[in-house]
């Protein structure tokens, strides 16, 4: 499964042969699902499955969001999830979106978790502990680590934009990434399609290194202006994701038709601008 190709590769091979940035997240809320799957013991699974099939050959990415499961003691559907999504659209990478961050002896299990037992392709991971809590994730070398840069929220600014001796904390960021931290050429980075300006910026100093951009779909982000800032040399690099715009373009027993009508018309427009 995992075998010579990396991360990075597969996500090239993903934008490619899919033509398209887009990353569908799944962040399943059951209080959001259409009435005639609430309730039952495999809800979350089940409607993340639909999605999964109905968007997987838009996609050049699934982003499953940890928490949504977590909270409802549904790990074992996320195990499921993403066993389906590797056997049925092998093609598609799996981000694990935790936003782990930690010293290097816990990080080690949190690799651990993403990796062996969720079996993802990709983790996002806070860097705000350093170097050493992000080295543990590296020692996967097939895998990649995507580091919080500048976050979509208005509170990222709170940190990420204090002046760190002439630059900002997540231009600092950017350059540990796309620099000394790099060496295995694992890492990604978080930037948000809310701060166009700041993902020109990240771009600048990090090469055609893989963004990941949420923040388009329910937080407003512009997708031609995300795009036209974000793009690689060679009009790729992204992986635009929206979560609850698509997840819940529908409420009926079609809501898996109405979710790729969403993705379909997302992936449209954002190759429209590459
Ligand atoms: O790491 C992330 O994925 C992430 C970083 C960030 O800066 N902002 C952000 O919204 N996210 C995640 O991206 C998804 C956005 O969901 P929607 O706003 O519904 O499209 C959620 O799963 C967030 O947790």
């Amino acid at each position: 499964m995992h075998t010579t190709s990396t991360f990075i590769d597969r996500l090239n091979a993903a934008w490619t042969t899919r033509n398209s940035l887009l990353c569908v997240g799944l962040d399943p809320d059951p209080a959001k699902f259409p009435a005639h799957l609430s309730g039952g013991p495999d809800a979350i699974f089940e409607f993340c499955k639909a999605i999964v099939d109905a968007t997987a050959d838009l996609a050049c990415a699934f982003k499953p969001q940890i928490a949504y499961f977590a909270a409802r003691r549904a790990e074992d559907q996320l195990e499921a999830l993403i066993a389906h999504i590797r056997e049925r659209h092998p093609e598609v990478p799996v981000i694990l979106d935790a936003k782990r961050g930690d010293i290097g002896s816990t990080a080690e299990q949190y690799a651990v978790e993403a990796f062996e037992r969720y079996r993802a392709d990709a983790v996002t991971v806070n860097p705000y502990m350093g170097r050493d809590s992000i080295e543990p994730y590296l020692a996967w070398s097939d895998r990649g680590v995507i580091l919080l840069c500048r976050t979509s929220n208005p509170g990222g600014s709170d940190l990420q934009f204090l002046d760190v001796g002439g630059e900002r904390l997540f231009e600092r960021v950017a350059r540990l990434a796309a620099g000394e931290w790099n060496h295995t050429g694992q890492l990604a980075l978080v930037v948000g399609a809310t701060f166009p300006a700041e993902i020109a910026r990240v771009r600048e100093l990090t090469g055609d290194m893989p963004l990941l951009v949420p923040g388009i779909g329910a937080q407003g982000g512009d997708v031609e202006a995300t795009v036209k800032a974000g793009r690689s040399s060679a009009g790729s690099g992204l992986m635009i994701n929206s979560s609850r715009a698509i997840l819940y373009a529908g409420k009926g027993e079609d809501f898996a038709q109405a979710a790729r009508a969403v993705a379909l018309a997302t992936r449209d427009a954002i190759n429209r601008y590459r």
